[in-house]
C-alpha cells in the first residue's frame, strides 16, 4: 500500500514513524500548508505520547502544498487523513472522488449522521477509520478473547479515560470543530464497547458541562440482557494527570484488568494487564515492551492487508466507527 498523509501534526508524525517500521505500507507522499514542514522540518510537532517531532528526510517522497495537488498523484493508493475532525468530511469526499482509498483518524465525523454518510462513500471498505485501541496489546487481548470465546462471552465492563485540559488543541470544546471530550476522547472507549458488547439499546449519563458540552461524565450503557457496561472520564481541571486509561472487563470465565496513567511530573503508574481466572489462577501475560508506535504499525498493516485482500478489517470498518459516534452523541 502506497500512502500519502494529509495533516502534518501530532498524528501525522506518529503515522510517519509507523510507516518507517511497516513492511506492508509505504509512505510515498505528504501534503502540508506549512513551508518548513514541506522541507522536512517537523521539529515543532508535539503530542501527549511518543517522541517529539524531528527533521525528516523528504528526498524520497512527493511533497505537495495541498490535498488537491496530492490527489492527482497516481502513485498513491491511500490517503491517510490526520486532519482535525471538522476537516475529515471534505478530505474523505475529495479522496474518494479521486479514486483513492482512505484511512481517516478517529473520530470519523462530528455527528453520527455525517459519519454514516461518509462510511458509505466509494466501494465497500474504501473508507477505513483509524481506531488504534484494538491494535494496542492491552486492548487487543479483549477483542481477541471476545472473538475466539476463550473465556466465554463478555458479560460486564467498566472503562475510564481522562486527560488534563488539552490546551494544545484549539477549539477543543467547539461542537463544530473538535467536538469536545465525548466525541474526541471517549470515542475510543465507545468504539471498543461497540466491538466487545455490540450496540447498547440506550444510555444513561451524568455530566458536568463546559458551556453546553459534556466535560466530565459517567455513563451506563443499557443492554437488553442486563449486562452492566459503563464508562467514565473526560477532562479534569488540572494539568497534573496528563492521561489515564483503563478497564475491568468480565467474561463468563475470567475478569481482565488494566490501567495506565501518566502524570505531569513525568512519572507513570500502571496496573499491568492481569487475567483473573474463574479457578483462582492469576495470569500476567507478557505483552511486550509497551512501545506506542508499534500499535500504529499494526493499524497500518491492517489497512494494507484490507486493500490487498479486498476484505476490510472489521476493526477499521467505517460503519463501526459511525456507531461509536452514535454512542457518544447519545451521551450529549
Ligand atoms: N489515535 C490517537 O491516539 C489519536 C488520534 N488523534 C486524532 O488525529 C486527528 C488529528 O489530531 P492531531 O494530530 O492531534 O492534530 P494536530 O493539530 O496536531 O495536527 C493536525 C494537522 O492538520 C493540519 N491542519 C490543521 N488545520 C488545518 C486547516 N484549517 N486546513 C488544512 N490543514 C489543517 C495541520 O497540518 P499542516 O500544517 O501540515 O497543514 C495540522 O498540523 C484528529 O482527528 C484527532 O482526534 C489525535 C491524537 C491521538
Ligand atoms: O487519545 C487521545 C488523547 O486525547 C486527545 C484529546 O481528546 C484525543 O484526540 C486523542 O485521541
Amino acid at each position: 500500500m502506497r500512502a500519502g498523509i494529509v495533516g502534518v501534526g501530532f498524528m501525522g508524525w506518529i503515522h510517519y514513524l509507523a510507516y518507517q517500521r511497516s513492511d506492508q505500507a509505504d509512505l510515498v507522499a505528504f501534503c502540508s500548508r506549512n513551508e518548513a514542514k514541506r522541507g522536512g522540518d517537523w521539529t515543532g510537532i508535539k503530542g501527549n505520547f511518543g517522541p517529539p517531532g524531528e527533521q525528516i528526510d523528504v528526498s524520497g517522497m512527493n511533497v505537495y502544498e495541498s490535498l488537491d495537488a496530492m490527489l492527482a498523484d497516481d502513485s498513491i493508493d491511500l490517503i491517510d487523513i490526520c486532519l482535525p475532525p471538522s476537516l475529515h468530511a471534505e478530505a474523505i469526499e475529495k479522496s474518494i472522488a479521486a479514486g483513492k482509498k482512505v484511512l481517516c483518524e478517529k473520530p470519523l465525523a462530528l455527528t453520527a449522521d455525517d459519519a454514516r454518510r461518509l462510511a458509505e462513500l466509494g466501494g465497500p471498505g474504501d473508507v477505513m477509520v483509524a481506531h488504534v485501541l484494538p491494535f494496542m496489546p492491552e486492548f487487543g487481548l479483549l477483542v481477541d478473547a471476545a472473538q475466539d470465546g476463550r473465556f466465554g462471552r463478555p458479560i460486564a465492563g467498566r472503562f475510564k479515560r481522562t486527560i488534563s485540559p488539552p490546551d494544545w488543541i484549539p477549539d477543543f470544546y467547539d461542537p463544530t470543530s473538535v467536538g469536545g471530550p465525548l466525541i474526541d476522547l471517549h470515542v475510543h472507549d465507545a468504539h471498543l464497547i461497540r466491538v466487545l458488547f455490540g450496540m447498547p439499546d440506550s444510555v444513561e449519563s451524568s455530566c458536568i458541562r463546559k458551556d453546553s458540552v459534556p466535560k466530565f461524565y459517567e455513563t451506563l450503557f443499557r443492554y437488553p440482557d442486563g449486562r452492566p457496561v459503563s464508562a467514565g472520564g473526560g477532562v479534569i481541571d488540572s494539568p497534573a494527570r496528563g492521561f489515564t486509561h483503563g478497564y475491568e472487563v468480565s467474561f463468563e470465565r475470567a475478569t481482565i484488568q488494566f490501567e495506565f496513567a501518566a502524570y505531569a511530573d513525568e512519572t507513570t503508574a500502571t496496573i499491568p494487564l492481569v487475567i483473573l481466572h474463574q479457578d483462582g489462577r492469576v495470569e500476567r501475560p507478557d505483552l511486550g515492551g509497551g512501545d506506542p508506535i508499534s500499535s500504529f504499525v499494526k493499524e497500518l498493516d491492517a489497512a494494507a492487508e484490507s486493500i490487498r485482500s479486498g476484505e476490510v478489517s472489521p476493526l477499521l470498518d467505517g460503519n463501526l466507527a459511525a456507531d461509536a459516534i452514535q454512542i457518544c452523541q447519545w451521551q450529549v
